[in-house]
């Protein structure tokens, strides 16, 4: 029998660029070996918790060795009993999920097929992207056009940006203004058969979101996402849906069980859900909250963020997903070094992804990068600008 000899956790950083990357510095890598020494890869969430997943991590991995790795159900569910604070922390979910990532990658070698391929099989030939992290250091409208513009000419279809610069909770009147300015000019510089989607970051109260929802509309956005603070805040996106019910919602990103969605979906709060394989258990859990969307007629826009392993395992989950909307992309606006973390980068074709028919993930981990780049440490920290923040953008430009 097969069996779970160990489970190596890499957090990688190249922290002289680190800053330089439009979004987090680190990325938390677990490698999950066999006894007969096949290797599969999962990735967590890092932000500022790093060092405390990479301990979650190491009591997953207490756990796991000796495992059969196959048995992914039974393995979640006898984690589920014994951790007892899964549905509740954060640290334990992405934990589990990066590692649930990881057997999924090893069957796949094992059968020498691709996930989606044991996921439903090829639905989607090819994924439609939107860019993210394009606006680095982007304050007026100009400078969001300019880069607008070359999104545009790397094929990119749909972009995604936040243009509330330095605003949370509240958002004074020019604040509003800085930021309709910033999407017109966007608007205006990509034309109307580009997508462009609204991100908030969940950073306001609900009086400030409804004034911004309202300005938003004119744009046709495809989604505004997170426009309320992100704490299953029920009545605040009622009152959001009310007031402007053409315009589509889109949360989830920091959902953690499919018990999570279903309390969104059931209340018909959201257009558009956005879990992410990392923190929502991986394919396990994608593969649960997917059959929930549907059967409320719910198209998904995973959250795709942190590294290449997920942006790997997401696109393998897009592929075998019918009610897919569109999906994120950082990939391209990465910092080489997170790039270089795997060696064959499933390439941009004209805003689209094809998702290679090769087993597990479909890439190959660079190991040498993984050694090379470990980082024992945190996130960087900085007062002036959230870590959430594309860097260089926590700024107004009207001179109040
Ligand atoms: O939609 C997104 O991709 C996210 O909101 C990112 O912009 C955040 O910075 C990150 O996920 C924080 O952990
Ligand atoms: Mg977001």
């Amino acid at each position: 029998m097969v069996t779970i000899k160990d489970i190596e956790i890499y957090s990688v950083s190249d922290l002289a660029t680190a800053r330089a990357s439009p979004w987090a510095s680190v990325s938390i890598i677990v490698r999950v070996v066999t006894g007969d020494g096949q290797v599969g890869y999962g990735e967590a969430v890092p932000t500022l918790r790093v060092n405390q997943v990479v301990r979650a991590i190491e009591e997953v991995r207490r756990f796991m060795i000796g495992k059969d790795p196959f048995r992914i159900e039974y393995l979640f569910r006898e984690w589920y009993k014994h951790e007892f604070y899964i549905s509740r922390s954060f640290e334990a979910v992405t934990a589990y999920s990066a590692v649930d990532i990881a057997l999924h990658d090893l069957l796949g070698k094992y059968l020498s097929a691709p996930i989606y391929q044991f996921m439903g099989g090829l639905v989607n030939e090819k994924i439609k992207a939107y860019a993210n992290g394009w606006y680095n250091d982007c304050v007026t409208p100009d400078d969001f056009a300019r880069k607008a513009k070359e999104v545009v000419s790397m094929g990119f279809r749909a972009m995604k940006f936040d243009p509330f610069g330095p605003y949370f909770d509240q958002m004074d009147e020019e604040g509003l203004e800085e930021a309709v300015e910033r999407v017109r000019a966007v608007k205006e510089a990509v034309g109307k058969y580009v997508d462009i989607l609204i991100e908030t970051h969940g950073r306001f109260n609900v009086n400030t979101a409804i004034k911004m929802v309202k300005a938003m509309e004119q744009f046709n956005p495809l989604f505004i996402e997170e426009p309320v603070h992100p704490d299953l805040n029920f009545e605040g996106l009622a009152k959001i849906k009310a007031v402007a019910p053409g315009v589509r919602i889109a949360v989830g990103e920091r959902i953690i069980s499919v018990e999570e969605a279903l309390q969104l979906l059931e209340r018909g709060l959201v257009d558009v859900l956005q879990p992410d394989i990392t923190n929502a258990l991986g394919f396990t859990g994608m593969g649960r909250i997917r059959a929930l969307t549907e059967t409320y007629g719910i198209e998904l826009a995973p959250h795709n963020a942190f590294g290449p392993v997920q942006h790997a395992a997401t696109l393998q989950f897009d592929a075998s997903t019918y009610n897919l909307l569109i999906q994120e992309s950082f990939y391209e606006f990465w910092p080489q070094w997170k790039r270089d973390i795997i060696n064959n980068a499933i390439k941009l074709e004209d805003g689209y992804y094809r998702v290679p028919n090769r087993p597990g993930l479909g890439v190959d981990v660079n190991e040498k990068a993984l050694t090379e780049m470990r980082f024992e440490g945190m996130e960087p920290f900085h007062e002036e600008e959230p870590v959430w923040v594309i860097k260089g953008t926590w700024k107004r430009y009207k001179q109040s």
